[in-house]
């Protein structure tokens, strides 16, 4: 896909999620009201050509770094969190104002990587954005800072931004940061070259990121590529240029860098499985993989070992003898049940435990190949 189709693609888009990243926010020390107002002024633009907008905003550390007159990002994980806990409100507060300028009323979501990986809690979350989209509200997302412990942060929110993404069944991912795109190498070396086309094959140095972003462009990279493996559109923009949002949309001479968005792709809860953190592993056999292949469920005949203390409902890796992951899936059963029932018949199932969810261990349509995936 060259720029032109991606831009013409990107203007069809309906829904469009849109992340800020904190050095975009930030203007040495304090909250940049002069790029925040070009933002705001273009995403305005945007709802009135009837598009939805869902915003994912960094900068509460950045914020409350500001407000405290702290000049150097802290390392410290408690520091930081009271830094977003003071700075959050007062970031959203600057985005409501800036957009009831323009008539919009906004929300502020807090999420965490619970809130994603958690099947009920991801549905919770989607039910509760399509009600704010359906109301026509600008819903204004961040990680939920001052609570997450360090195992289960996003971190950066480039990839809370795919998570979103995924999440809203979004069309595209707009990623604006302080830099116009990706270099084979750190910027302002002048050997290093603009790369304006990516696709899974891209190589760059990584040179580090800014004082007060998290992710860096790795994560960017990151989150680029999955979008684009759900055959999303996803680029990356200079958020400080005036109205980068504008000219994207409108300008053809805009230099931005995009993902090659791909043509075989796979729905959005598979998607989110692939993505989801397993619980634990079942190890199969070799009959137990071909049905798996051939779009079968995985029976508890097939499976030789169980790792881990799941529960129902978790999702598992699904690994051959050979040890190479096969699939993931939501179990049917937890871990001390399979242990019961592996290798046994599915008739089985109720003399063994007394009861019986169902026939399969992993029905086939709560499962996502990996194999076949990473082929793609
Ligand atoms: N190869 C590269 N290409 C582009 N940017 C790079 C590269 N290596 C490092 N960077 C730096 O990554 C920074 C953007 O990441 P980050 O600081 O996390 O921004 P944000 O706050 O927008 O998330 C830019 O300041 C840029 O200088
Ligand atoms: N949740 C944090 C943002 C983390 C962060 O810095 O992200 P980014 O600038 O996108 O790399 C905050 O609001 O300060």
């Amino acid at each position: 896909m060259d720029k032109r189709e991606f831009r013409e693609r990107l203007n069809q888009a309906r829904r469009i999620v849109i992340k800020i990243g904190s050095g975009v926010i930030s203007n040495n020390g304090s909250v940049d009201k002069n790029t925040l107002k070009s933002i705001v002024e273009d995403i305005a633009n945007l709802k009135n050509r009837k598009k939805q907008i869902l915003i994912v905003s960094s900068g509460a550390v950045a914020s409350g770094m500001g407000i405290m007159g702290v000049k150097k990002r802290p390392d410290n994980i408690v520091n930081l969190q009271a830094l977003a806990s003071l700075g959050q409100p007062e970031l959203i507060n600057i985005y409501k104002e800036l957009f009831e300028g323009f008539g919009i009323k906004t929300s502020q979501i807090l999420i965490t990587v619970d809130d994603i990986q958690n099947r009920r809690r991801f549905i919770n979350a989607k039910n509760t954005l399509l009600t704010l989209l359906k109301w026509d509200i600008l819903p204004i997302i961040n990680e939920n800072d001052t609570v997450v412990i360090k195992e289960l942060r996003f971190g950066d929110n480039d990839n809370l931004s795919y998570h979103i993404l995924n999440l809203i069944e979004a069309d595209a991912l707009v990623i604006l940061s302080t830099i116009d795109g990706l270099y084979t190498k750190n910027p302002q070396d002048s050997k290093a070259q603009f790369i304006e086309a990516i696709d899974e094959t891209v190589n760059f140095e990584d040179n580090g990121k800014s004082l007060l972003g998290s992710g860096g462009i790795k994560t960017k990279i990151e989150a680029g590529l999955n979008a684009a493996k759900l055959g999303k559109l996803a680029c990356i923009i200079n958020g400080k240029t005036p109205n980068a949002i504008k000219q994207l949309f409108n300008d053809s001479e805009f230099r931005f860098s995009y993902f090659i968005p791909k043509t075989h792709t796979i729905n959005s809860k598979k998607s989110w499985i692939i993505n989801c953190m397993p619980a634990g592993v079942v190890v199969i056999d070799e009959g137990a993989e071909k049905n798996i292949l051939n779009n079968k469920s995985l029976l508890p005949s097939g499976i030789k070992k169980v790792y881990g203390g799941f529960g129902r409902g978790d999702v598992i890796n699904i690994e051959n003898e050979e040890g190479d992951l096969v699939a993931k899936g939501i179990t049917n059963y937890d871990s001390s049940e399979i242990e019961r029932i592996k290798q046994q018949h599915s008739n089985e199932i109720v003399n063994i435990l007394g009861y019986k969810y169902s026939n399969d261990v992993v029905h086939i349509d709560n499962m996502a190949l990996t194999k076949y995936h990473s082929e793609e």
